[in-house]
C-alpha cells in the first residue's frame, strides 16, 4: 500500500486587516481554507506552498475522516514522496475566490450580511498570492523553501516569485504560462457565457437550492476536453459507444466519450459554485506577468531557482509558453531547469504523470551543490614542481589529477597521470611542457548538476573547485557524481 500522510484536517482562519486588491477594491476581512503535511522545523525554513489549479482545494493530500478520496497530489506528497513530509512543511490553501472554505462569492458579506454574489470584487493571481502570504506570515514563517503548483498553481507560484523576490527559495511551475493567450481566454469565456445564458443563474443571485447546474456543467465540459488530448480521448474512448445493444439514434449519450464528459460536467457541479468559476477564470484571463509586452523586463529582480515542466500533448498550455518563461528567467541570469515531459495525458498530466513528475520534483527539492559532494582532502602541488615530484604525489594518493599553484594557492594550471604517460612517451622534462593552464573549475555554489553538464561537455572526469579568489579548495570528480546518483536513486 502506498504511504500517505493519513487523516488530515482543513483548517480555517480569518483575517481581519483588508486585503487590498488589484482592481482597487478591497477585502474588509477574509478567510483561507489550509491544509498542512509534515512538521515545521525549528529553523522555520522547511516549509513549501502547494498552489492548487481552477478547481482545487485545499485537500491536497491525505484522506478526510469518513472520506474514501485522497487529495489531489497524494501521489507526489507524503513520506519518501517528492514532496517529502519527513523533511518538509507543506502548506495547501484554497485560493480567495473559490468555494472550499477560503472567501468567496459564496461567503457572507460581513458588512451586509448575505451573500457576496457578483458584489465580490475582481479579484487577479497576485490577488490570491497576496492572501496566501498573510496565511505563510500566520503560520510564523518568513521564507519559504518552495512553492509549487500546476496550472493555475503554476501561475501563483510565478507570481510570487515576481511579488516577493527572496521569500521563496525554490519555484516549481508545471503546464502553466505567464501570460494567458487568446486561446485561453476564449475557452474560459465559452464557459463563462454557458454559466450566465442558465436562466438559474439570475445574474449570480441563485438561491444555494438552485444553482444553475446546467450552465456550470457545460461550463466543466468544455474545460474538461481542453484537458485531456487528442490522443487520450482516442485511448480512453475510441469510438465505443456507452450501450452496446443501444447503439445509435435513440439516446442522448450514444458514444462513451459523450457519456464521460456529462459525468464529468454533473459531477463538477456537486463541488463547486458558478460564481467562484467566473471569478477565477476571470482571474486567470488577466494574468500577464509581462511589462510592456516584455517577459524578461517582468522577472526582473527574481530572486529564486526554477523548475519548469511543460506536457508534450498539452495544448492547452502548450510547451512553447512554458520555453517563453525558460528564456525570459535565462535572460536575467536565473537558475532554471526545464523539462517537457513526455506524456499522452494532454494538460492534466500534471495530475495524472506521476513517476516523471516525482523524478522531476524529487532531484530539483533536494539537488546539490558543489560544496555537498567535492572532496577537500586532494592534494596539490606547486607551479615549481617537477614532472617526478607530480607523479610521485599521484601514486602517493591514488589521484589521477593534480591542480598546479602559486604560491599563495591561486590556481595555475592541472596535470593529469594522462600528461604524466605523454611525458615519458615523449621525453619532456617540465611540468610547464605537459600541464593544462586554461583549467575548466567549479564553484562551491553552483549545482552538481550544472557541474556535470560542464565536464559531460568537455569530457573531463574531474575538476578543481575554487573560491573567489581562484584558490583551489578541493576536487569534484565524476565518480563522486555517479556513487552519489546511485545512492539517491
Ligand atoms: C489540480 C488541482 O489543483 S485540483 C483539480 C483536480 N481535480 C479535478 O480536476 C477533478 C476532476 N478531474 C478528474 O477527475 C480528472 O479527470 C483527473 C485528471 C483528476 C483524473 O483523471 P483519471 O484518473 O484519468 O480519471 P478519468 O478522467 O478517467 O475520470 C474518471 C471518472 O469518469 C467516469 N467515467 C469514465 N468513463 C465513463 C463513461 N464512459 N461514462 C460515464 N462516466 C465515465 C469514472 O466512473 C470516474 O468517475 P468518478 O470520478 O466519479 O469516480
Ligand atoms: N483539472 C484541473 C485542470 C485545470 O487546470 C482543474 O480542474 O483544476
Amino acid at each position: 500500500m502506498d504511504v500517505s500522510v493519513g487523516l488530515v484536517q482543513t483548517h480555517q482562519e480569518t483575517f481581519y486587516d483588508p486585503l487590498f486588491l488589484d482592481s482597487g477594491a478591497s477585502l474588509p476581512s477574509f478567510t483561507i481554507a489550509y491544509e498542512t503535511y509534515g512538521r515545521l522545523n525549528k529553523e522555520k525554513s522547511n516549509a513549501i506552498l502547494i498552489c492548487h489549479a481552477l478547481t482545487g482545494d485545499a485537500h491536497a493530500a491525505g484522506i478526510h475522516e469518513g472520506e474514501t478520496r485522497t487529495g489531489w497530489w497524494e501521489n507526489l506528497i507524503g513520506p519518501g514522496k517528492a514532496f517529502d513530509t519527513d523533511r518538509y512543511f507543506i502548506i495547501s490553501s484554497n485560493v480567495i475566490g473559490g468555494c472550499k472554505g477560503s472567501t468567496g462569492p459564496s461567503s457572507v458579506n460581513p458588512e451586509k450580511g448575505e451573500n457576496y454574489g457578483l458584489s465580490f470584487p475582481k479579484l487577479s493571481i497576485r490577488d490570491m498570492v497576496h492572501a496566501q502570504k498573510r496565511l505563510v506570515e500566520y503560520l510564523g514563517i518568513d521564507s519559504l523553501a518552495a512553492v509549487a503548483g500546476g496550472s493555475m498553481g503554476g501561475m501563483q507560484a510565478l507570481q510570487w516569485a515576481v511579488t516577493y523576490p527572496g521569500f521563496a527559495r525554490k519555484i516549481i511551475a508545471i503546464a502553466t504560462t505567464a501570460r494567458s493567450t487568446p486561446q485561453q481566454i476564449a475557452f474560459n469565456e465559452v464557459g463563462r457565457q454557458a454559466i450566465m445564458s442558465d436562466p438559474l443563474w439570475k445574474d449570480g443571485n441563485y438561491s444555494k437550492d438552485k444553482p444553475p447546474v446546467s450552465g456550470l456543467s457545460l461550463a466543466r465540459m468544455i474545460g474538461h476536453i481542453t484537458y485531456l488530448s487528442d490522443e487520450a480521448m482516442h485511448e480512453k474512448f475510441g469510438r465505443n459507444f456507452q450501450d452496446k445493444d443501444n447503439s445509435k439514434y435513440d439516446s442522448p449519450t450514444e458514444f462513451q466519450v459523450e457519456s464521460y464528459l456529462h459525468h464529468q460536467g454533473t459531477s463538477f457541479t456537486r463541488r463547486f459554485d458558478a460564481n467562484s468559476y467566473l471569478y477565477i477564470t476571470k482571474a486567470l484571463d488577466y494574468f500577464d506577468l509581462a511589462i510592456n509586452d516584455s517577459l524578461t523586463a517582468g522577472f526582473a529582480g527574481i530572486k529564486a531557482s526554477f523548475l519548469i515542466v511543460s506536457v508534450s500533448s498539452d495544448w492547452l498550455y502548450p510547451p512553447y509558453q512554458s520555453e517563453e518563461i525558460v528564456r525570459a528567467l535565462a535572460a536575467n541570469d536565473i537558475d532554471v531547469q526545464y523539462c517537457e515531459i513526455r506524456s499522452k495525458y494532454g494538460h492534466d498530466a500534471f495530475l495524472l504523470e506521476h513517476g516523471q513528475m516525482s523524478y522531476l520534483i524529487g532531484s530539483f527539492l533536494d539537488h546539490l551543490n558543489v560544496r555537498d559532494v567535492m572532496e577537500t582532502d586532494t592534494p596539490a602541488i606547486m607551479e615549481n614542481s617537477s614532472i617526478n615530484d607530480a607523479a610521485r604525489v599521484m601514486i602517493e594518493n591514488s589521484v589521477n589529477h593534480l591542480p598546479i599553484t602559486s604560491e599563495n594557492g591561486e590556481l595555475i594550471g592541472i596535470v593529469t597521470s594522462w600528461d604524466i604517460a605523454k611525458a615519458v612517451a615523449c621525453d619532456h622534462k617540465n611540468l610547464e611542457d605537459i600541464m593544462s593552464c586554461s583549467v575548466i573549475t567549479a564553484l562551491p555554489d553552483e549545482t552538481v548538476t550544472e557541474v556535470a553538464r560542464r565536464m559531460e561537455e568537455r569530457s573531463i572526469s574531474a575538476i578543481p573547485v575554487v573560491d573567489e579568489k581562484n584558490r583551489v579548495i578541493g576536487l569534484i570528480s565524476s565518480d563522486a557524481i555517479s556513487t552519489l546518483i546511485g545512492r539517491c536513486k
